[in-house]
């Protein structure tokens, strides 16, 4: 289990409690900015809820807005963090985190906003923002960030377009091509992925933020901003997996991708998994997304789906041809979608052995695991205050089920395995470097080479 305590040279959590640090503008800042816009949102539909349900329906928008706005108020008054009343089936482990934090923090303080770990509290609002509509049906099932989510796809769809019209390129042919080639294509789609990545919406507080331009044009221009590029790691772990096939190849039989942002960075994924099976690199793909809705733009299930069959109703010949094809893949069992609520409690990725064995077990019986994000990357190195230079097996802490890569654009003050000085370098020439998203890295690790 986690501990807060700077032990074995494990340091301590980012956190609010560091006046003017990323974490604290953003809790001060941006959090409430992101609690204002849900508020607004619901009320928004609130004519909706009237059609759909009557005057409960009313009711309900009136009592979840007065949740909301008694968190807001909580949050900017770093008033105590309060255990959750909603009866899911996450509740307890919720509110056993919360005494797990309390300890950790001894009884001198309560555990509250600006003086716990940041991902803690982040990823509590969001349960709480849940909590509020659940506790108010008929509109529980109403998803705060669902509008943002579905806009992201429509205004990214010239670059959906030029995307798809790749893939089926690579695909008229993906039999006849040489390792060298494929290797190529490989490599320009585990960048469109990793790009895909800066279309978050909550960096941008729920700011529009699609990508207008094609993901394909701007490779070679971001090259430079790359931080660590362990691409050839990755494809070596694709081509000679550490468990063969039944078929005796020795390719990768199964690759999982923990997934982020819905809109144009799922079809980033998307299509990065199409190419993956297409090309035999791998048999089988499985899709971990979110359970509730989350950090505005995370996956959910209903975004998934409805990707999938707004791919295949766009009158596209390339996107819709995708969009069948990716139905089938879900039909036949080669792509497979999970939602296990690890992913939406606020827990550090070396605990999961110990609070989700199920799901731990799961991602052992991938040949390759890739992590979408900057929020999948703080959970990987527990959002640890780590000196830039420390490995990322050392940040990970022993966090291994299989052989994984994160392929994240930076977007919060953490950032570990940079080669000495590097961090330095880039702190001279642009301060903001860490947060503003316009770096990245595609960080692997390999467990068993250890
Ligand atoms: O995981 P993602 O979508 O790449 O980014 C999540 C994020 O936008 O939210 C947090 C800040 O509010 C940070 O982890 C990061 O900036
Ligand atoms: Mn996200």
């Amino acid at each position: 289990m986690a501990t807060d305590q700077t032990m074995h040279g494990v340091p301590p959590s980012l956190s609010a409690r560091v006046v003017g640090s990323f974490a604290y503008l953003t809790v001060r800042d941006r959090l409430p900015t992101i609690l204002t816009k849900v508020v607004d949102t619901i009320h928004r539909n609130k004519n909706k809820f009237f059609e759909e349900y009557g005057e409960v329906g009313i009711q309900a928008e009136k009592q979840a807005i007065s949740l909301l706005s008694k968190l807001r108020n909580e949050l900017q008054t770093d008033k105590p963090v309060l255990a959750l009343t909603d009866g899911l089936p996450d509740t307890d482990s919720w509110n056993q985190y919360l005494e797990r934090q309390q300890r950790l923090q001894g009884d001198q303080e309560p555990v509250s906003w600006f003086k716990s770990p940041w991902l803690y509290v982040e990823c509590y609002m969001y349960r709480r923002i849940h909590e509020a509509l659940l506790l108010n049906p008929p509109i529980s099932d109403f998803d705060v960030f669902n509008e943002g989510k579905t806009q992201s796809f429509t205004e990214s769809s010239q670059a959906v377009m030029s995307l798809c019209t790749y893939l089926e390129g690579i695909k008229n042919n993906i039999d006849e091509l040489s390792k060298n080639p494929l290797f190529e294509h490989f490599n320009k789609l585990m960048q469109v992925s990793l790009w895909g990545n800066k279309c978050d919406l909550s960096i941008s507080a729920g700011q529009e933020n699609s990508q207008k331009t094609s993901p394909l044009d701007s490779l070679y221009s971001l090259l430079p901003f790359i931080l660590v590029d362990d691409t050839k790691r990755v494809w070596s772990a694709l081509i000679s997996a550490q468990r063969p096939r039944e078929s005796g190849k020795n390719n990768a039989d199964r690759v999982d991708i923990v997934l982020d942002n819905a809109g144009f960075e799922l079809v980033t994924d998307l299509v990065l998994a199409d190419f993956l099976v297409s090309s035999g690199l791998a048999r089988q793909i499985h899709f971990h997304g979110k359970s509730i809705p989350w950090f505005v733009s995370d996956v959910t299930a209903k975004d998934f789906q409805w990707t999938i069959r707004q791919a295949m109703a766009t009158n596209h010949k390339w996107v819709s041809k995708c969009g069948v094809q990716w139905q089938r893949y879900l039909k036949e069992g080669m792509w497979c979608y999970h939602d296990h609520p690890f992913w939406t409690q606020p827990h550090e990725f070396c605990d999961m052995a110990a609070d989700a064995p199920d799901l731990y077990t799961t991602l052992q019986g991938a040949d390759l695991v890739l992590f979408k994000g900057d929020l999948n990357y703080r959970k990987l190195t527990g959002d640890r205050d780590w000196e830039h230079t420390v490995s990322f097996e050392t940040a990970l802490r022993g966090f291994g089920p299989a052989t994984l890569c994160s392929l994240r654009t930076l977007k919060a003050n953490i950032q570990v395995g940079l080669q000495p000085g590097q961090g330095d370098k880039l702190t001279s020439q642009d301060p903001s470097w860490m947060t503003s998203g316009k770096y990245a890295v595609i960080q692997f690790h390999n467990p068993k080479s250890e």
